[in-house]
């Protein structure tokens, strides 16, 4: 089923009569499904690259402690790396590691041909600054989009990589008929890894793009009156079940990117129970953003794989 937005919210395609949401449930902006779709797609592209030159791409990731849920992440990668032919490499350093010595590792993974892309998992512990490590990954193997380099490149519009969980949210928006063109799109949160680049990326020019765009965070005033506008809410603010019914105009895309533990439960930054009576359509939690996110770290490092080899 396919879902776009207009000026009285969300319609069924292929019934232009006055036969609005609020009579049928909201659709489901499944990412699981999607992410295994693309998976697809990626291998068969990673096969092709590989059978024309004969290198295999490889991902080095960098985790750093003893964090369990980065833990499940890294792995989560390493095996959809494996599954659509591309190498991985895994760097387990101890709780303790000096940011020189991260530096170190990362100096020696810039240096490596074999290795086209490097991400170390974030949060990093306490004692290691986050932009110094970040800014220290060549930007040519950055297939987190977080270095500075690549970061100005997607605000000037001419992006190397798109960062994995914006770049996923705007898969799921394209591949589920949400039009982004001319609609109000709020973004709730302000992150360097989703809320500004997705801001950013939302307002260019471009497929998934041309949206009028609104920034929310903790200090918004009158949030409520905000979100209530918007079109296409996307909520990435890190506050379990924040989004409640009446923050949401009937009839909206909602998407959810919050990954919160609460009573032991995996939830979103949205109430999915309540909000799926109001909304058009809405990303779960599990099973939403987050397999699009490694997906599209996927397609990076095949992106940096073929930009290695043009350069080299
Ligand atoms: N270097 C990076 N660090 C972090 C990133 C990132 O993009 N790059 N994002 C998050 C964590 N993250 C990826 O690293 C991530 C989080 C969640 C999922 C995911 O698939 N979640 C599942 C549920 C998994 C579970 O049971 O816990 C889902 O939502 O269905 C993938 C990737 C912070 N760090």
């Amino acid at each position: 089923m396919k879902w776009r937005t207009g000026e009285a919210g969300l319609r069924r395609f292929g019934n232009p009569a006055t036969r609005t949401i609020f009579d049928v449930p909201a659709h489901i902006i499944d990412g699981k499904a999607l992410a295994e779709k693309l998976r697809g797609e990626i291998a068969s592209d990673v096969s092709t690259f590989t059978n024309e030159s004969g290198v295999t791409p490889h991902l080095a990731a960098v985790l750093v402690g003893e964090d369990p849920a980065s833990a499940v992440y890294v792995r989560n990668k390493e095996r959809a790396c494996a599954n659509v032919g591309i190498g991985s490499t895994l760097h387990r350093l101890p709780a303790e590691t000096t940011q020189a010595e991260l530096l170190e590792l990362i100096g020696q993974l810039n240096a490596n041909d074999s290795v086209h892309g490097i991400l170390v998992q974030l949060p990093l512990p306490a004692q290691i600054e986050e932009k110094a490590v970040l800014d220290a990954v060549s930007a040519l193997k950055d297939v987190d989009a977080f270095h500075p380099e690549n970061v100005g490149l997607i605000v000037q519009g001419r992006p190397r990589f798109l960062p994995c969980t914006p770049c996923g949210v705007q898969q799921m928006l394209i591949h589920h008929g949400v039009q982004t063109a001319g609609a109000h799109a709020v973004v709730i949160g302000r992150s360097e890894i989703v809320g500004k680049p997705l801001v950013n990326m939302l307002m260019q020019k471009g497929e998934a793009a041309n949206a009028t765009v609104t920034v929310c965070h903790s200090r918004t005033r009158d949030l409520n009156d905000i979100t209530r506008q918007a079109d296409i809410l996307i909520a990435a603010i890190g506050l379990p079940l924040f989004v409640k019914a009446d923050m949401v105009k009937p009839g909206a895309a909602v998407i959810d990117v919050g990954i919160n533990r609460l009573e032991g439960k995996l939830v979103g930054d949205v109430d999915f129970d309540q909000v799926c009576e109001v909304a058009g359509a809405i990303s779960p939690v599990p099973g939403g953003v987050g397999p699009m996110t490694i997906t599209m770290l996927l397609r990076n490092t095949l992106t940096a794989a073929t930009l290695l080899r043009k350069t080299s």
